[in-house]
């Protein structure tokens, strides 16, 4: 068992939004890990960050993730930082992973200002340019496809998805 596609990039690519629309027209399930970590620690991904640090969340969600790789056989959408542990790039491997780039501009259009994002918390657009720098390699390095989101839809760029998919397979 395996997710048909496994989404990654940063916070703002629209993983969320696309996994959806991309699951919606393959009909199969749709999971976020982000979400089912939510659900695993009974809060919001702020307060787990408040609470407990960010160390607890990325255990959480390493835990996520690799069980969610074994048992899960919809879209798989994965947390902006999820790439970070080499251990969950390395699950990656012999999976989908459909990377959804976007470059800083409409990244920062897109999560506006950084609400529900605790690493976005202070000056967003200084924190978010950092981040894709240092990660846009790992991405890039678990990526079996890449799909540029720049001024794109959400609906046009799900459809991309499913059309690699079905070329894929
Ligand atoms: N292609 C797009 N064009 C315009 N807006 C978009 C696009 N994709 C997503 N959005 C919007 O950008 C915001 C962030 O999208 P989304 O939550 O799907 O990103 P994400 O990659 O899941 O981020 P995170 O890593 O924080 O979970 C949402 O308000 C969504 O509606
Ligand atoms: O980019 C990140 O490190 C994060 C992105 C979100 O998806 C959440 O997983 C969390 O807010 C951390
Ligand atoms: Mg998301």
């Amino acid at each position: 068992m395996a997710p048909v596609a496994v989404v990654v990039g940063p916070p703002g690519a629209g993983k969320t939004t696309v996994g959806l629309a991309a699951a919606a027209l393959l009909g199969v399930e749709f999971a976020d890990t982000d979400h089912l970590i939510e659900v695993r620690a009974g809060k919001p991904i702020p307060e787990i960050f408040f609470d407990d640090g960010e160390p607890a969340f990325r255990a959480l969600e390493r835990a996520v993730i690799a069980e969610t790789l074994g048992s899960f056989e919809g879209v798989l959408a994965l947390g902006g930082g999820a790439i970070l542990h080499e251990g969950t790039r390395e699950a990656l491997r012999g999976h989908t992973v459909v990377f959804l780039s976007v470059e800083l501009s409409d990244a920062v259009k897109r999560v506006g200002l950084g609400v529900g994002r605790p690493l976005l918390s202070i000056n967003p657009r200084a924190t978010l340019k950092y981040l894709m720098e240092e990660r846009r390699p790992l991405y890039a390095s678990v990526a079996t496809h890449t799909i540029a989101t720049d001024a794109r839809e959400p609906d046009e760029i799900a459809a991309e998805l499913v059309a690699l998919l079905k070329n894929a397979g």
